[in-house]
């Protein structure tokens, strides 16, 4: 039997750190069981709201939208709706436009019905109209449910913007199990990527020295663990296996809360994810889901980690080498051009890419490689086990699986630092001079 999460442990109180900040969460109720559905009325009228605004789609409003008009009906809660008829929802400019226009002056909180584009929409929406939301998730397939960000798409380029996190996370078991075995299994892929993204993290930390919260970091570590225990029961739709996955994203979602951004759940996995999106929407291409991606790109980057910790360098040439500038420049433009026209985090004077800045975090690694390895070997599970545990729940595990070319892995590795200012393994193989080898073997592989 796994191991539970008491997620209320992290509700209603701040908690004094030893990493010396305060985390705190305005998130107050959580609400993932069977039943949920019945007690949404209860909830609402807990948190002292009349007149809800229901938000979802059509795929969403099928899976839950009848049975939660149904229990406002019958505890007398007027409500007012907006179904979106898109096919394919983007959380652009456009989308956000349609749900202004369609916004009731009269409600007193949004309810995002719907997984992760519908609560970023209304995360985001709430927060710019000072209205507060919550959420009836309807598919355990990503964990920002409650997290302080919200992935949007603005001028081709997807951005996470501050915004808030909502004051309920409302989940029925035998709906989130009802949902699309892809969306379950990118929710595990989501949760998986932590283990490269933490990773990352406590890299940024020893080279960069940026903040580093240890009991943050073994809370998601925790959530990570309870459900690669509960693997084999989510194949199979077991409500309670659902029950720990969804509070799992949940609690990864309170982490990034905790923090202020997406930093102990985003890592160059992440990066890749955002990268490969913006490409495959920039050529019309039908999306692939966000944990699925995120899945492919945990399972790149460990095998690209196990390659690290093998490499012997010669620091002092390392730090000798002038960098081509007006090439990699042409490079990127030409990879981002279609996809991302705004992204312009390339030049020779921002702190990741400049040449004294590079060979500062070089001193560092030299100094401290023993413990650089050591943390690699600590941290990660073996890439074959990442990849047999995906498969065997029938998940992708290979580029190739969902449409990306070598091409487009290829320039992942190069280039998807910049789609985010954040220090990943990326900038230690582009720090390393590694990233064009690396890409070019991790992208024949598959
Ligand atoms: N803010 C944050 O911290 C985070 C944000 N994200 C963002 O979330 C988005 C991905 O969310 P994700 O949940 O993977 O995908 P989506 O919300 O885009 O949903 C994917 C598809 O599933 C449909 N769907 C949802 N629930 C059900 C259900 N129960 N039954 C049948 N179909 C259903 C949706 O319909 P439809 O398209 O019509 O909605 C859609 O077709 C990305 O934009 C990602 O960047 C991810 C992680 C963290
Ligand atoms: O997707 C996220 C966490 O799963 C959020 O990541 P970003 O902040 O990189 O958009």
């Amino acid at each position: 039997m796994a191991t539970k999460l008491n997620l209320n442990d992290y509700l209603g109180h701040n908690m004094n750190c030893t990493c010396g900040e305060e985390h705190k969460t305005n998130l107050k109720i959580v609400d993932i069981d069977k039943n949920a559905v019945a007690r949404l009325p209860k909830h609402i009228e807990t948190l002292g709201y009349k007149n809800p605004f229901l938000v979802a789609d059509v795929n969403t409003w099928n899976a839950a939208g009848t049975q939660v008009t149904k229990e406002l009906e019958t505890a007398n809660i007027s409500y007012k709706k907006y179904i979106f008829k898109d096919n394919e929802l983007v959380p652009d400019e456009k989308t956000l436009g349609s749900l202004m226009m369609a916004f009731p002056r009269d409600c007193d909180v949004i309810v995002a019905i719907g997984s992760g584009t519908l609560n970023d929409l209304c995360k985001f929406s709430s927060f710019q109209l000072g209205l507060d939301y919550m959420v009836f998730a309807t598919a355990p397939s990503m964990d920002g449910f409650v997290s302080i960000g919200a992935a949007l798409i603005t001028d081709y380029v997807k951005t996470t913007y501050q915004a808030h996190v909502p004051l309920a996370v409302i989940g029925d078991t035998d709906i989130l199990a009802a949902a699309p075995m892809e969306m379950i299994t990118a929710g595990l892929g989501d949760i998986l990527g932590k283990y490269t993204c933490l990773l990352d993290w406590k890299m940024a930390h020893i080279i960069t020295g940026e903040y580093y919260c240890k009991t943050i970091a073994d809370m998601v570590k925790e959530a990570v663990e309870i459900v690669v225990e509960e693997s084999t029961r989510i194949k199979d739709r077991n409500p309670e296996a659902i029950k720990a996955v969804t509070e799992a994203l949940v609690l990864s979602g309170i982490a990034m809360s905790f923090v202020g951004n997406s930093r102990p759940a985003s890592g160059s996995e992440h990066h890749f994810s955002h990268y490969w999106e913006m490409k495959f929407q920039a050529e019309g291409k039908k999306p692939v889901l966000h944990g699925i991606k995120v899945g492919i790109g945990m399972i790149i980057v460990t095998k690209m980690y196990e390659m690290l910790e093998q490499e012997h360098f010669d620091f002092t040439s390392l730090k000798e080498r002038s960098f081509d500038y007006a090439a990699w420049e042409k490079k990127v433009n030409d990879c981002y051009q279609d996809a991302a026209p705004g992204i312009i985090a390339l030049e020779e004077k921002t702190q990741k890419n400049n040449l004294s800045e590079r060979n500062k975090r070089l001193t560092i690694l030299e100094e401290k490689w023993s413990e650089i390895v050591q943390t690699i070997r600590e941290s990660l599970p073996s890439s074959a086990e990442m990849e047999s545990l995906l498969s065997c729940l029938g998940a992708p595990t290979k580029p190739a699986q969902i449409g990306i070319s070598p091409q487009l892995v290829e320039d992942a590795i190069l280039l998807a630092k910049e789609v985010r200012n954040r220090f990943t393994l990326l900038q230690i193989l582009w720090d390393t001079g590694l990233s064009e080898s690396y890409a070019k073997t991790i992208a024949n592989l598959h």
